[in-house]
């Protein structure tokens, strides 16, 4: 882990408890993670799973029970005030603007209360604008635009002010494809060129693909997986099937769901497609099994995984650990 001291923003140990006795739920527990300087962090976890309390605990909105958080250095519930000096958020579900005023009001207003003179970031402002493609309203007032648009003028007010460090929760949630994609490439390009620490939530694993130099995943409250996209995935070291064979018995069919991990069945016809994933040594002990059995097959394809596979599997497997009583069946061993 980077240095505490040179980390954008360093969490060690951070626990939260809600309520008490049997009432108690542990949303985040003994988490710990850095992030260096500029780069650019997605948060991922299925819902429950700690996200929201964790970046609340960072921005200092919740108190954490245990556990020590900095953000550049400064340590958020010593020195909140430096701490958060350039530090700003969009949360989900919060409303991040002032709906009277126009949207250049608002970039005005979260600029000034983040010490800049108006005058100064004129330009940044101007150029943020015609960037998200909301130069045409930037004297509408907030109430008066969609739902999408909206959605870029919070984030247009986080990028107003002189911010180092940013967390957004769920940014692209409710624009279309277009508006999506355009907003990515505005995120990419201002973090390179601000040279931002961003922090970002959403369950869209595109938005995560494309955007992240890593990825921490949570499960129930704790920290399963912290690596690059790449890193996650090639730490399979599974390769996915998918198999089409011709006039499967079932009971023959019922051996190989016993003995290996099979997903997506489709059966038409006389025809049947499945998909494992396999690493070399049991993708050969099922084609040693389909030969036992005299399988017609009709074709084999390979099936890259991607990172919404590698989440089902870690956020899977971490939920799992956590019922002993759970029994994984079928995986080929
Ligand atoms: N203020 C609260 N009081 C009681 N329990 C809470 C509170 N906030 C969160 N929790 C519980 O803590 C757990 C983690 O919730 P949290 O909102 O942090 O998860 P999340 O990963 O952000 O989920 P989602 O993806 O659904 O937003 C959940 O079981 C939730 O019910």
């Amino acid at each position: 882990m980077i240095e505490r001291d040179e980390a954008a923003i360093y969490v060690d140990g951070l626990t939260k408890t809600f309520g008490s006795g049997k009432n108690a739920v542990t949303a985040v527990e003994d988490v710990s993670f850095a992030v260096a300087p500029g780069e650019v962090i997605g948060l991922l976890g299925p819902n429950g799973a700690g996200k929201t309390t964790l970046l609340k605990s960072i921005l200092g909105l919740v108190l954490p029970d245990e556990g020590e958080v900095r953000i550049q250095g400064s340590d958020v519930y010593d020195r909140p005030q430096q701490a958060y000096e350039h530090v700003d958020a969009m949360l989900e579900g919060a409303r991040n603007d002032y709906w009277r005023l126009t949207v250049q009001e608002n970039l005005r207003y979260f600029a000034a209360i983040h010490g800049q003179n108006p005058a100064v970031v004129a330009d940044r402002h101007k150029s943020l604008l015609e960037r998200l493609d909301l130069d045409k309203k930037a004297d509408t007032a907030v109430r008066d635009l969609s739902r999408g648009m909206k959605q870029k003028v919070s984030l247009a007010s986080v990028l107003a002010g002189d911010v180092s460090v940013v967390f957004l929760d769920e940014p692209t949630l409710g624009l279309d494809v277009e508006s999506s994609l355009k907003l990515q490439q505005e995120l990419v390009r201002l973090t390179e060129e601000r040279g931002l620490t961003l922090v970002l939530s959403s369950h869209n694993m595109d938005v995560i693909e494309e955007i992240c130099d890593r990825v921490v995943i949570m499960s129930g409250g704790h920290i399963v997986a912290n690596d690059t996209v790449e890193a996650l995935i090639a730490d399979f070291e599974r390769q996915g099937y998918r198999i089409t064979v011709r006039d499967i018995d079932d009971v023959v069919l019922a051996d190989l769901r016993e003995r290996f991990r099979m997903t997506s069945i489709e059966q038409t016809n006389r025809k049947t497609r499945f998909e494992i994933a396999a690493d070399s040594a049991t993708f050969y002990r099922l084609t040693d099994v389909m030969e036992h059995h005299e399988i017609d097959i009709d074709s084999i394809e390979t099936v890259q995984p991607d990172l919404a596979e590698a989440f089902v599997e870690l956020t899977k497997s971490s939920e799992s650990s956590m019922k002993p009583n759970t029994i994984e069946k079928g995986d080929g061993d």
